[in-house]
């Protein structure tokens, strides 16, 4: 059992504990007495956990309210955002109410971007059952969804209450979800962690080794509440999280999200990784162990869309200003820094081959 403390505008903690689901209202009631609730959840979570969250929660007093959607990231859009918002009005929440996302990354950026609008802010917790979403995307505050011309365009930063994560959830992803997991957590591992890279070439993450995950989601949590606490709202610092994500959102989007956010990052990662060898800020072999780290962790490191494309939609995104965009490149094995360069020289990183 983990409760890691999040320093930031409203702070919040992260409790990682096996069976947590089994006694959520211990944890919720201390926040949000009973009162009417939204759970937000998608077809593919919510058969097998949402009905366990609600009876607990009615059991405790609470006026449980559910939202299903069909899963998958083409959800993560305005329509389902307002017929949302559209749906927590129907019902009548107040200001005082409470929302829960149940799922993966794509639920918690959706519900979460509702709760940072509804009558201009409702609380709301986190509850990621995805891998990536329990390293990642359930922290931190950044809630979003895409718009036609690219990834996360319309968002909140938007802290929940609480995150509470059940390790043993993981348990019933498809592998491939796994996979997009550990594509995120090894990027941390380039972020200041060489150990976490060291650990996982060692010994790489295993879906039915609970102690490791809860380890390295640990880790991965601590590693992200360290940079969000420090810079919030992505003023500098906090860009680093977006390694790999530079080409990483442009080959998700290329791909009409065929291709997988974690899947994504990984290509964008080794891109990135060759480019920096290239520079000579890691050698052959420290190349060579990266791009074994992801394949071993069945993640992809090529990708087919051409430099022109990955550059064009990358130039649309979030990181760009002016001629120029900030990039996150690899300074040594286990380091990155931020760096500004020109448009024209972004293409010099589309590295696909070395
Ligand atoms: N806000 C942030 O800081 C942040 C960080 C990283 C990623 N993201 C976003 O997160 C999204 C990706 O998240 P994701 O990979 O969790 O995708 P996702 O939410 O689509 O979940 C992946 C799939 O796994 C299923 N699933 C989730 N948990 C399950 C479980 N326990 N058992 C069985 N099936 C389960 C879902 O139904 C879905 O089909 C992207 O939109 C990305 O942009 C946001
Ligand atoms: O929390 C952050 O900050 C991140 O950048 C984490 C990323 O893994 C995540 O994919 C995030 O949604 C990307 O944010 P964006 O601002 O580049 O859309
Ligand atoms: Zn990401």
């Amino acid at each position: 059992m983990e409760r890691i403390h999040i320093e930031a505008s409203t702070s919040y903690k992260v409790i990682i504990e096996e069976q947590a689901l089994h006694h959520i209202v211990q944890y919720i009631q201390p926040l949000k007495s009973p009162r009417p609730t939204i759970i937000v959840s998608d077809d593919q979570v919510a058969p097998l956990y949402i009905t366990r969250i609600k009876e607990q929660l009615e059991m405790a007093g609470y006026t449980v309210y559910t939202y299903i959607f069909p899963h998958g990231e083409t959800e993560k859009n305005a329509h389902r955002l307002l017929d949302l918002v559209e749906y927590m009005a129907q019902k009548a929440l107040t200001r005082k109410d409470l929302l829960i996302a149940l799922g993966g990354g794509v639920v918690g950026d959706l519900a979460g971007f509702a709760a940072a609008t509804y009558l201009r802010g409702i609380d709301y917790i986190q509850i990621p059952t995805s891998l990536l979403a329990a390293v990642d995307s359930s922290v931190g505050g950044k809630t979003a969804v895409n718009l036609s011309a690219g990834k996360n365009l319309w968002g909140a930063f938007k802290q929940p209450i609480l995150v509470l994560c059940d390790p043993t959830t993981i348990k019933t992803l498809p592998a491939e979800e796994f996979a997009n997991g550990c594509g995120e957590i090894i990027k941390y591992g380039m972020l200041g962690y060489p150990e976490l890279l060291q650990d996982l070439q060692t010994n790489p993450l295993q879906q039915d080794d609970l102690p490791h995950i809860e380890a390295v989601i640990a880790l991965c949590v601590k590693a992200k509440a360290n940079i969000v606490s420090q810079d919030e709202h992505e003023s500098g610092l906090r860009a680093l999280l977006n390694f790999g994500h530079t080409f990483g959102h442009s080959i998700e989007q290329l791909s009409h999200f065929a291709i997988k956010h974690g899947m994504a990052v990984s290509i964008g990662m080794a891109l990135m990784m060759r480019a920096a060898y290239q520079q000579g800020a890691i050698d052959h072999t420290e190349l060579t162990a990266f791009l074994q780290l992801l394949t071993n962790h069945k993640l992809p490191i090529h990708t087919e869309f051409t430099a022109t494309d990955l550059c064009h939609v990358a130039l649309h995104d979030k990181k760009s200003q002016g001629n120029t965009i900030t990039i996150i490149r690899p300074t040594k094995w286990g380091s990155c820094e931020l760096l500004t360069i020109p448009h024209a020289d972004l293409p010099h990183y589309v590295v696909k081959e070395v």
